[in-house]
Formats: C-alpha cells, sequence, structure tokens
C-alpha cells in the first residue's frame, strides 16, 4: 500500500517550507507531473489523472516507466532527466500501464537546485479533443479579407517576369488533374496560389481543404488525413479522414516537409493507388482529389537533409512552381504597395494615397524576409496609425520594421540587391575615402538604378523622379551599363 501523500512527496522533493506553489497546480487546466532526478512521480494534479484515467495515489512515487507504457528511450520525462534540458511542444502518444491511450503536447523541464538536477515538471496539454472533431485544418488566412472564394488569378498581384511564369504555370496546372508543388518562403503565397488554383479548376464547386502539416502533432496527422476506424485504438471512433471528406475537391497539404518521413511513404502509396484505408480498417476506399502540396525550403536540400522523400517530391511535384521571394522581384514593390493600400483603404474607409519616397527608398532597401505578408503588415500597421494623412511617412512605421530594417542595414546588407548589381556590372562598388568623382559616380549609379527598379524600367517616370531629362537619363544608362529591360 501507497503510504505516501502529496504532502510527503513535496517534502521529499523540496523540502517542507518551499512547496507552497504546488497548490497553484492542484486546479491548473493542463496536466502536470513533477518527478525527481529518478524518474519517480512526486506531483500529480488532477488534470493529470483526468488525462491518463489514474488516481494520483497509485501513481505518485511510482517510477514513470512503471506507471506508463514507455522506457527511458521513449518516455519524454526519462529523457528529459537524461539530458538535462527541456523538451518543448513534443507531441506524444502514449499508453498508461491500464491501458488508457493518450494524445498529448508534452513541455518538460528540468529542474535544478544550485546546479544539481532534483527532477523535472512536466506540463501536459490533452489533445483528445482534436481527434474528437478530426477537423484539424487551417482556416484560409483572415488576412485576405477576400471571401475564398473569390481568390483568383486576378487577385495575386505580380509583374515580374519568374512571378509570371509561375502564375502562368499555376493557371494551366488548375485545368488538369495532376499534382502541383508550390514552393516558395514564408509570406510568399503559397496558400493564395493553391486557393486560385482550387477557385479556377473543373473542380471549384466542390471542397478546399488546406492542411498545415507543421501545425498538426505527427501522431494525430494520420488519423486526420486517414480517417480512424472504431477499435483502432481505446476511444478510436468511426471517422472519415480529410482525403475522404475532400471528395472530388482539392487538397492543400501545407508544408508537407514538415511532416514525417514515415507518414510522407504512406501519402505516396495512397496517391499511386488512389485508395485510402482508415487508420485500423481493413476496407480501402478510392477517393479523386487534386493535390497542391507546398514545401518552404529547396526541396532538393530537405531531400538531402532526409526531411523530404525524394519519390514523393517526384510525385507530388509533377508540376513545379517556383514562387519567388519578395527581394528578387523588388520591381513589384510599387504594385504591391498601391494593392494593399487600396485594399486597407477599403477595409478602413480611409484616402491613402500613398507613400512617400523616404518610405519607398526603406522598402527597396530592405530583404524583407517575412515577404508579401510582411509588407500587407507593415503597410496595415502604418494606415492604422497616421490619422487623416493621406501618405505613409517613415514616423507612421511600427518600430519593429524600423528595428529590423536598421538592423538589417547595420549588419552590412545594405542595398544588397544594387551591391549585387554593382558587382555583376564588373563595378565592384568599392572606392577610396578620397577618390570623390569615384563616389559622386557611385551614387548616381545607385540613384538610377533605385528610380528605375521602383518605375520597372519606365524612362519618362524614372526621369521625372530623378528631375531630369529623360534624354539625359538615357545617357546615364548607357555611362552605367543599365538597361530599360533588366528593371521589367
Ligand atoms: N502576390 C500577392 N498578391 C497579393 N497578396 C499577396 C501576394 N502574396 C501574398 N499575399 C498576401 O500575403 C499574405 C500571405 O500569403 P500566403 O498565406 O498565401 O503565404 P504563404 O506562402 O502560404 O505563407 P506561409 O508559408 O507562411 O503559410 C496573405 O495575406 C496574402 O493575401
Amino acid at each position: 500500500m501507497n503510504r505516501f501523500t502529496h504532502q510527503n512527496a513535496r517534502q521529499f522533493l523540496f523540502g517542507l517550507d518551499n512547496a507552497n506553489f504546488l497548490s497553484v497546480f492542484d486546479e491548473y487546466c493542463d496536466g502536470v507531473l513533477i518527478t525527481n532526478a529518478d524518474g519517480i512521480i512526486v506531483y500529480y494534479n488532477k488534470a493529470m489523472s483526468r488525462i491518463d484515467e489514474l488516481e494520483p495515489e497509485d501513481v505518485i512515487l511510482n517510477q514513470v516507466t512503471d506507471v506508463y507504457d514507455l522506457d527511458d528511450e521513449t518516455s519524454l520525462i526519462m529523457q528529459c532527466l537524461i539530458t538535462r534540458r527541456p523538451i518543448i511542444d513534443k507531441s506524444n502518444y502514449y499508453r498508461t500501464r491500464m491501458g488508457k491511450f493518450a494524445n498529448t503536447i508534452h513541455n518538460v523541464h528540468p529542474i535544478f537546485n544550485q546546479n544539481q538536477l532534483v527532477g523535472c515538471i512536466c506540463f501536459v496539454r490533452d489533445f483528445h479533443v482534436l481527434t474528437e472533431t478530426l477537423s484539424i485544418m487551417r482556416l484560409p488566412e483572415t488576412q485576405h479579407r477576400m471571401h475564398p472564394y473569390e481568390i483568383t488569378f486576378d487577385s495575386i498581384i505580380g509583374q515580374d517576369p519568374a512571378f509570371k511564369d509561375a502564375l502562368n504555370a499555376a493557371r494551366m496546372a488548375a485545368n488538369t488533374p495532376s499534382p502541383v508543388m508550390l514552393y516558395g518562403e514564408t509570406g510568399t503565397g503559397k496558400e493564395l496560389f493553391a486557393r486560385a488554383i482550387h477557385n479556377h479548376s473543373p473542380r471549384h464547386e466542390k471542397k478546399y481543404t488546406p492542411v498545415n502539416c507543421a501545425a498538426i502533432p505527427e501522431n494525430l496527422l494520420e488519423g486526420i488525413l486517414f480517417g480512424t476506424s472504431k477499435g483502432a485504438f481505446t476511444g478510436a471512433i468511426n471517422k472519415a479522414g480529410l482525403f475522404e471528406r475532400t471528395s472530388q475537391g482539392t487538397i492543400f497539404l501545407d508544408e508537407i516537409n514538415s511532416m514525417p518521413v514515415g507518414l510522407q511513404s504512406k501519402i505516396l502509396r495512397i496517391v499511386q493507388d488512389g485508395k485510402v484505408r482508415r487508420v485500423g480498417a481493413l476496407k480501402e476506399i478510392k477517393f479523386d482529389l487534386k493535390i497542391i502540396s507546398s514545401v518552404n525550403q529547396d526541396p532538393h536540400t530537405s531531400i538531402a537533409a532526409g526531411s523530404l522523400r525524394s519519390d514523393l517530391f517526384y510525385r507530388l511535384g509533377v508540376v513545379f512552381i517556383h514562387i519567388v521571394p519578395l527581394r528578387d522581384r523588388m520591381s513589384d514593390l510599387p504594385l504591391l504597395v498601391d494593392h494593399f493600400i487600396d485594399k486597407h483603404n477599403k477595409a478602413l474607409g480611409r484616402q491613402v494615397r500613398g507613400a512617400e519616397d523616404a518610405v519607398m527608398e526603406m522598402f527597396y532597401q530592405y530583404h524583407w524576409p517575412g515577404n508579401v505578408r510582411e509588407l500587407e503588415h507593415v503597410i496595415e500597421g502604418a494606415m492604422n496609425i497616421m490619422g487623416p494623412d493621406n501618405r505613409i511617412r517613415i514616423k507612421y512605421l511600427q518600430p519593429h520594421f524600423a528595428q529590423g530594417h536598421s538592423n538589417y542595414r547595420t549588419a552590412g546588407h545594405r542595398a544588397s540587391r544594387w551591391m549585387a548589381h554593382s558587382s555583376k556590372s564588373g563595378d565592384t562598388g568599392e572606392t577610396g575615402p578620397s577618390d570623390l568623382l569615384l563616389n559622386k559616380n557611385e551614387h548616381e549609379k545607385k540613384l538610377v538604378w533605385q528610380a528605375l527598379m521602383q518605375f520597372r524600367g519606365n524612362v519618362t517616370r524614372s526621369a521625372k523622379k530623378l528631375g531630369i531629362s529623360r534624354q539625359l537619363l538615357y545617357y546615364k544608362m548607357k555611362k552605367y551599363h543599365l538597361s530599360r529591360d533588366q528593371f521589367r
């Protein structure tokens, strides 16, 4: 018989006077479990007891590996104690020794007392609710502020040649059943492309299901995608997965390179067979879907790193579309800025006319790690605080953007595209400190380049911006080996 109580256990771990804070956890919404340095459970709250369906009295002062059907390798608590490092947001699928299965997210932290490891504290969030609903799909971004059905290729802004190629490829692929893989950094518009493909496809009246593979715990993903069958595991119910439920529509597997490789092989098999089998079921069910997937890392790098199966890449990347990052299509900046000002004018009932030159200059010089999404947020943020003014000015930019911009410049990336261009054209951009003429030329070339970039090679508008005649601008372009086509 277990003769220990909570109070004994607290004393066991921390000593009498230091354990009063533990009462905070008694009613805490998530499970909380504390062990000593040997993995002996010394605290176990009510939420934990509900998740495991075990009584604290049966658990406290037992070894973790005796309570759960886990060993030193598979128990996150034991791993935390062995490595002495925290384990953050790790999904877990475990079984208690009494046979209860649980789907959880674990956060486990080692506890040190004067540099001595004395135990660990484990916070456990129950994901049972998710398995019940099986509807963990990512909702389309609210920022679209456009009904998803309204997203067409016309709502995707960009004239850059590589970007237009991507749009054309997507437009053509919308009419075929072949899978499409979108590759682009965060915020480049992958979801927008996926939605436009669906809306242009013959399947547009059927369902469109976006699934954020990175956001769903590994152990739930299989059931969510393929469905579950009663008896597959304790508590499992008959439920169709998203492949089945999207019948004849389009499924968008976002960030497929974050999906566990084991599950990637299953996806490959079912895509090849055109049939899906619910977890724990014998019967296979046919499906007919357009599959769009996305990767946010160069697939060849992901394959080399082992996070993407090459066979899946070749299967799903039949049509492979690269969406270029914003920093590589800066000629689209004016268009995008106008588009977002217009969009937020409508949303906020404003009449903002544009951004002042200094803002555009700043935008050109920035590297936009968050791509178009970041640009939109910067504009929206400014429009929220500019009062009745009708131009976006530097003072309205959010401090974090100004900070990010300044960090980027201080890190030596100033006008990186400019520098890249200078070195490409054989001009290193380096000037001796006393070489005034060279410095002047360098500065002039930079201004010409920026104006042409801003107006996408339009000489009349660029000359006007620079305050010089068109003839003089042509002369300067010749002098600096710049052609209009470079900026279109
Ligand atoms: N070319 C574009 N034209 C208009 N809006 C765009 C464009 N590209 C992106 N956006 C806007 O930027 C935001 C982010 O786009 P989206 O969610 O499609 O990016 P993503 O590549 O899927 O990002 P993540 O990988 O982080 O999910 C959305 O609000 C979208 O409307």
